[in-house]
């Protein structure tokens, strides 16, 4: 699956559905075992989430986003599919998010592809959801100063971390990618999925059980005077960066 949403695939609402819709498509289709997320975005995987979705948007906007944001979280994560990442670009935030979603993480080496939860740069915060995967990938000390610091890992830090699982030249994501699905494919389906949702579903339980309310807290949160403050500031450096 090849994420095509230029300029930088910034997950907005209208591509959150096309990929659940795209994903829905292959998990029903039962000739479909496994998914390799890519991205056609030259440099960059995702930018995460669309920040023009949060800023500047009433209320049952911002309630609609994050149902969107919360389903694909939840359809990836617990996918029955083997979904390999193939990280081929910059990945912050609700990009890592999605990368981190992934059964095996492939990332190419080049230090501009860094990876990680950087909400705190934004004066946001990493809901708990995000916060728990994080937790569980990379252990609980390495994430608490991630998340606190905002840490973007360049490929070498990422791969000592734990955040990657392989990283390799550029030319040889794609590729590597295709190994890693043949090997996770040798094991009996049945088997790897019942495995999967063992070790997930607790993570994602959390969300399931209380999914309206995380509606209403990121709702309310992102709607405070400080925090659209906060991204009208970042909107406005990336836009300066251009110079
Ligand atoms: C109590 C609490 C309860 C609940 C929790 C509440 C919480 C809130 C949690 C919200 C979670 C958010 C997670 C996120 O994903 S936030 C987004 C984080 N993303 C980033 O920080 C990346 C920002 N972008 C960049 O750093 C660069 O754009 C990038 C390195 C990706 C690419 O650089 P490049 O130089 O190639 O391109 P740019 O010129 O910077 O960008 C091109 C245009 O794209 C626009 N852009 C970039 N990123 C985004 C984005 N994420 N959303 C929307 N738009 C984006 C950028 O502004 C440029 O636009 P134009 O100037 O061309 O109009």
């Amino acid at each position: 699956m090849k994420m095509r949403n230029p300029p930088v695939n910034s997950l907005s609402l209208e591509f959150l559905t096309e990929l659940l819709i795209s994903l829905e498509k292959l998990e029903n289709d039962k000739t479909f075992r496994g998914i390799i997320i890519t991205s056609d975005c030259p440099g960059i995987f995702s930018a995460g989430l669309d920040l023009l979705e949060m800023y500047g948007r009433d209320p049952a906007h911002c309630a609609e986003y994050w149902k969107a944001v919360q389903e694909l979280w939840l359809r990836v994560y617990l996918s029955n599919l083997v979904v390999i990442g193939a990280i081929n670009g910059i990945s912050p935030a609700g990009g890592c998010l999605l990368s981190l979603s992934c059964d095996y993480r492939v990332l190419a080496n080049n230090p501009k592809y860094a990876i990680g939860l950087n909400e705190t740069l934004l004066g946001i915060i990493a809901p708990f959801w995000f916060k728990d995967v994080l937790v569980n990938t990379i252990g609980h000390r390495a994430a608490e100063r991630a998340l606190q610091l905002g840490f973007l890992f360049p490929p070498s830090d990422a791969l000592q971390v734990g955040i990657v699982d392989q990283v390799v030249p550029e030319d040889q994501v794609q590729s590597t990618a295709r190994s890693v699905m043949a090997q996770w494919l040798a094991i009996p389906d049945h088997a790897r999925q019942l495995t999967k949702n063992l070790v997930r579903k607790p993570t994602a339980d959390r969300l399931l059980q209380q999914r309206d309310a995380d509606i209403q807290n990121f709702v309310r949160f992102i709607s405070r005077d400080s925090i659209q403050k906060s991204l009208h500031v970042y909107l406005e450096k990336l836009k300066q960066k251009k110079g």
